[in-house]
C-alpha cells in the first residue's frame, strides 16, 4: 500500500474505533497527513503498521471521582488518564480540570504530546488526564477535597518512572500540591519526582511556572530571527489570561513587543497603550477574579463581553495561549486582512485545520502547539532531573536549558521541512522530527 493510502485507511480505522472523538481525530488527521513524505521514503514503516500502533494508546483509564462540597453535598465526576505512547520514557503530561474535559480532549492532548515530549530531547512518553470537574468558583477546601479524591484513584496507575502528571488547564502549583500529598499518604513514598509543576517547597523548579509561556517566545523569536526581524516594536495579541498567556506577555514585552489583548471565558480586554501585567497577575494569580476588573485600574482599556475573539485586534503577531479550536477560518481571514505575519501556539490544539491551511497559504509564518509550547513539559523533565539528583538549579539555569531546548526544537523543525522541501511548514517538520523518534523507538522494541 502506497504511504498516502495508508494514511487515509489509519484515519478511517480511527473515525470508526473511536466514533464522536472529534477532538481527537482532529489532532491525527493534523499529524498523519504531515507524515505521508516521511513513509514513503521508509515503507518498511508502512509493514510495521506503525501508524496504527502508534494512534491506539497503550493504556486508557476512566474512574469515577466522588466527593463531598462545602454544603455536604455529594458530587460526582469522571477521571481520565491517558498512558499513549512510552516508547521514549514514562508517560508525561499535564491534568486538566474543566467541565469540558472528556475522553475525546484527553486523547487529543495525550497524542499530541507523543510528538512534543520527544521535540525536547528528554526521556519522556506522552500521557494526559484530567476530569470533567470545574474548578470555578469551588473553595480551596473543595479544590483539596477533589483532588484528594482523584489522586485516591490515580496513584495506582503513576510513578516517577512509570507515568508523571503535571498542570494544565485549571491545574497549578496549588493542585499539583495537594495531589503530591495525597500520594505521599497513600504510597507512603516520597518520590517527587511523581508529579512536576511542585511548589518549591518540596521538589518544584525553579523557572516552571513561567516556562511556557516563556519557551513560547523563545521559540516564537527564532521564528522572526528567521525573517530578519525580532519582537521590538511588534503589536502582539494574546488570548487567555492564565498561566501560560501571563508568563508569554511578560517575555513578549521583556522583547519589546506591545501586547494589546488578553481574555478569559468571559470576554477580552483591549489596551492601546499595552496590557499591564502587574494588573493581569493581581486579578488571576492572587485574587482569581476576572479579566473585566482589568478596568478598574485601566480605565481607558476597553472590555468586549462575551467574546474572546482578539483576532479581530490588528497585530503583527497572534500567540493563541487560551484553548483549543480559538482560531477558526473566520478568525484567521481576520488576522490575514489585518496583516499578521507571525502565528505562534501557545495553548494545545487552538488553531483548526482549516484556519492552519489559511495562514500557509497567505505565507504566514505558523507555528505549531507541540513544537511552540514544548517549554513547559521540556522544564518539568528538567524538574524530574533535579528531582532524581536531590539537587535544585538557579533559575538562570534552568531557563538557559529551556532557551537552548526551544531554539533545538525550532532548528530540529525546520531542518525537517526543509528535508521535504517545504521549509516554512514548521507543522511538518515538527511533526515529523518528533514521529521519527518514537518511530525508531518503537521498531526497536518490538511489537508490543
Ligand atoms: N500549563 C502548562 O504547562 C501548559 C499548558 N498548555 C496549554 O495552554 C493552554 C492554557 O493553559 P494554562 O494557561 O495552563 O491554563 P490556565 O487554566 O492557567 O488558563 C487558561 C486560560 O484560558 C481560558 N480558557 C480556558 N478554556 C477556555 C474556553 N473554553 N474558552 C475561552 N477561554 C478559555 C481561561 O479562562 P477562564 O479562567 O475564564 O476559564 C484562562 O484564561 C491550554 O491549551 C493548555 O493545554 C500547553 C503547554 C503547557
Ligand atoms: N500541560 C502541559 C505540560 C505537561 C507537563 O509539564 O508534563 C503540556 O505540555 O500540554
Amino acid at each position: 500500500m502506497d504511504a498516502k493510502n495508508y494514511v487515509e485507511k489509519v484515519l478511517e480505522d480511527v473515525k470508526r474505533r473511536n466514533p464522536g472523538e472529534v477532538e481527537f481525530y482532529n489532532a491525527v488527521n493534523e499529524v498523519l497527513h504531515t507524515l505521508i513524505p516521511v513513509l514513503e521514503k521508509r515503507p518498511e514503516l508502512i509493514e510495521a503498521a506503525i501508524l496504527d500502533r502508534i494512534v491506539e494508546p497503550e493504556r486508557l483509564i476512566s474512574f469515577r471521582v466522588p466527593w463531598m462540597d462545602d454544603a455536604g453535598n455529594i458530587q460526582i465526576n469522571r477521571g481520565f488518564r491517558v498512558q499513549f505512547n512510552g516508547a521514549l520514557g514514562p508517560y508525561k503530561g499535564g491534568i486538566r480540570f474543566h467541565p469540558t474535559v472528556s475522553q475525546s480532549i484527553v486523547k487529543f492532548l495525550g497524542f499530541e504530546q507523543i510528538f512534543k515530549n520527544s521535540l525536547t530531547g528528554l526521556p519522556m512518553g506522552g500521557g494526559k488526564g484530567g476530569s470533567d470537574f470545574d474548578p470555578k468558583g469551588k473553595s480551596d477546601a473543595e479544590i483539596m477535597r477533589f483532588c484528594q479524591a482523584f489522586m485516591s484513584e490515580l496513584y495506582k496507575h503513576i510513578g516517577p518512572d512509570v507515568d508523571v502528571p503535571a498542570g494544565d488547564i485549571g491545574v497549578g502549583g496549588r493542585e499539583i500540591g495537594f495531589m503530591y500529598g495525597m500520594y505521599r499518604k497513600l504510597s507512603n513514598s516520597s518520590s517527587q519526582g511523581v508529579l512536576t509543576g511542585k511548589p518549591l517547597t518540596f521538589g518544584g523548579s525553579l523557572g516552571r511556572t513561567p516556562a511556557t509561556g516563556y519557551g513560547l517566545l523563545y521559540f516564537a523569536n527564532e521564528m522572526l530571527k528567521d525573517k530578519g526581524t525580532t519582537f521590538e516594536g511588534k503589536t502582539v495579541v494574546v488570548s487567555g489570561s492564565g498561566n501560560v498567556a501571563i508568563y508569554a506577555i511578560e517575555k513578549a514585552q521583556q522583547f519589546g513587543a506591545k501586547v494589546v489583548t488578553c481574555s478569559d471565558s468571559g470576554g477580552y480586554i483591549y489596551d492601546e497603550e499595552g496590557i499591564d501585567l502587574a494588573v493581569v497577575k493581581q486579578l488571576k494569580e492572587v485574587e482569581a477574579r476576572r479579566i473585566k476588573d482589568y478596568l478598574e485600574f485601566r480605565p481607558k482599556a476597553k472590555y468586549v463581553e462575551g467574546s474572546t475573539n482578539v483576532w479581530e485586534v490588528k497585530c503583527d503577531v497572534a500567540l493563541p495561549c487560551a484553548t483549543q479550536n480559538e482560531i477558526d477560518k473566520a478568525s484567521a481571514d481576520l488576522l490575514i486582512k489585518n496583516g499578521v505575519q507571525f502565528v505562534a501556539e501557545g495553548a494545545n490544539m487552538p488553531t483548526t485545520l482549516d484556519a492552519i491551511a489559511a495562514f500557509q497559504n497567505a505565507g504566514i509564518y505558523f507555528g505549531p502547539a507541540k513544537a511552540c509550547n514544548a517549554g513547559g513539559v521540556a522544564t518539568s523533565g528538567l524538574e524530574m532531573t533535579q528531582n532524581s539528583m536531590r539537587l535544585s538549579w538557579t533559575f538562570e539555569e534552568v531557563d538557559d536549558k529551556l532557551k537552548g531546548i526551544m531554539q533545538n526544537i525550532f532548528a530540529a523543525s525546520k531542518a525537517a521541512a526543509k528535508e521535504i522541501g517545504d521549509e516554512d511548514n514548521l507543522l511538518a517538520g515538527a511533526n515529523i522530527a518528533g514521529f521519527l523518534k518514537v518511530s525508531d523507538a518503537m521498531m526497536k522494541q518490538g511489537l508490543i
